[in-house]
């Protein structure tokens, strides 16, 4: 990500990746094995230890997840692919104004969020491995300095990330979980673990969905190829990685340490002791490369959406954005020990709200010509003058979509609890989907057509308005 600060395509002005800017396989495949070799997933196979469930259920758990993220990753891959736009400047020419205001605030938000969950993570690990305390104060200051990478195009973070510390982690968590898994009591590891959460399986799916969702794909991927099964071993090397391994890794940390779902830094420190011959600074270097990595992921994500919003301003200039993007990162940052189960709240937010935008998006570019026979140009990016106001069916569907999808999370102010509802993330892109061709295609032949589907200016049929 750090050699597109200079030009990355994110304003309306030059917002299409030409081809012969599109990277290699390899390119991918090493980006999605550093995303996925991470504290992410090992914090997820804890939770899933601390919910009571034995190995093979967590890796389970993370494995039907990465196939419920790959039937939606991969259209929304192809979606970034051959339009070569960010999912911002995307909802522009799809959404309308109105829309990509709101998907604006949504990436914003969302990646914000996932930003303060792995700083106040890494801040743990640190207190885990050198009781440092002062938790807060040392993540906030982390999400002020993490912006450097995006803001100053910094590749060195990042190839060490890809060569170094993503190799070097994948080697220890695989030599910690065979070594727990040959030195652990069979009836240990085939048992249930006394929980001390409740995560009904169908719902521990769905963490592990938000734990892998993005929501902006097509930032990535417009850098990929335009075939629609070309990113299949980038997604299968990281699901391997982070979904199973990693997952496995995380719950064999919670087992062998014995600490409970708050004591993730403590049980840090036991893992390095028992599993990286006690070298607690290589422990903080892969640490601090891979959770500073991710989140060049999400801020590289807010930046994009900021700029959709602010790119074309007279005067502005990207660094303005990324500026701003940290100091909307480090406020999250300083909020988030205070939101109760923040994790779980962040991944169950992404597991549904970015993603029902791009369903919409990739039913409205691959689906609704064959439906209706009407296509939306993509190819330029609309200035903000020249987009419509909204694509009301679009917006209808999201909104029902991810208050749908709330509910079912119990992520509603009222609620306490979440119903049994099923694999919510799926049936909410499902409902997205499905409700806006069947909008769309009630509205199709009708007069205003183009104008009601939020078609630019200069793209409505002669007669709409
Ligand atoms: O850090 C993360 C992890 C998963 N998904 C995100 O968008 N960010």
């Amino acid at each position: 990500m750090g050699e597109t600060a200079e030009h990355d395509y994110s304003t309306g002005a030059a917002g299409v990746v030409p081809m012969d800017q599109r990277r290699s396989q390899y390119h991918f495949v090493a980006l999605w094995v550093t995303l996925a070799a991470g504290f992410t997933y090992l914090f997820l196979g804890f939770q899933y230890h601390d919910a009571g469930y034995s190995l093979l259920e967590a890796v389970g758990a993370g494995a039907i997840g990465a196939v419920a993220y790959f039937l939606y990753a991969l259209p929304a891959a192809y979606l970034g692919s051959t339009t070569g736009q960010t999912h911002a400047l995307l909802t522009r020419s799809v959404f309308g104004r109105i829309g990509s205001a709101l998907a604006t605030l949504l990436l914003v938000g969302v990646a914000a969020g996932w930003t303060a969950f792995a700083f106040n993570l890494l801040a743990t690990l640190f207190d885990g491995l050198y009781g440092w305390g002062h938790i807060t104060l040392v993540s906030v200051l982390l999400a002020v300095l993490g912006i450097a990478n995006n803001l100053f195009g910094f590749k060195g973070i990042a190839g060490f990330a890809r060569w170094v510390a993503a190799p070097l982690m994948i080697i220890w968590v695989l030599f910690l979980v065979v070594k727990g898994l040959t030195t652990t009591p069979g009836q240990a590891l085939a048992a249930r673990p006394a929980g001390t959460v409740e995560l009904p399986f169908l719902a521990g799916i769905g963490v592990a969905v938000g734990s892998v969702m993005w929501g902006n794909e097509p930032d990535t991927w417009r850098y990929g190829k335009p075939k629609l099964f070309w990113p299949v071993p980038a997604f299968a090397v990281a699901f391997a990685v982070g979904l199973v391994l990693f997952v496995a890794g995380g719950w064999m940390m919670a087992e062998l340490s014995g600490q409970g779902q708050y004591d993730f830094g403590p049980a840090y420190r036991y893992v390095v002791q028992y599993s990286l011959f006690g070298a607690l600074w290589l422990g903080a270097v892969v640490a601090v490369v891979l959770l500073v990595s991710i989140n060049d992921g999400n801020y590289y994500e807010m930046i994009n959406g900021g700029q959709n919003v602010l790119g074309q301003l007279p005067g502005w200039r990207r660094w303005h954005t990324c500026l701003l993007m940290a100091v909307i990162a480090a406020v999250f940052t300083w909020l988030f020990p205070s939101v109760e189960d923040g994790f779980f709240k962040v991944a169950s937010w992404s597991s549904i709200a970015l993603p029902s935008i791009t369903v919409v998006m990739c039913v409205d570019r691959f689906l609704l010509p064959r439906l209706t026979g009407l296509t939306r140009p993509v190819d330029q990016v609309p200035s903000w003058r020249e987009a419509a106001t909204a694509n009301w069916p679009g917006l209808v569907s999201v909104a029902l979509a991810v208050g749908f999808g709330a509910w079912g999370l119990g992520l509603l102010p009222w609620q306490d609890s979440a119903p049994a509802a099923g694999l919510v993330p799926v049936e909410t892109w499902l409902l997205a989907g499905l409700l806006y061709a069947a909008l769309a295609a009630a509205v199709a032949k009708r007069p205003l057509a183009t104008t009601v589907l939020g078609f630019g200016r200069r793209l409505r049929h002669h007669g709409d308005v």
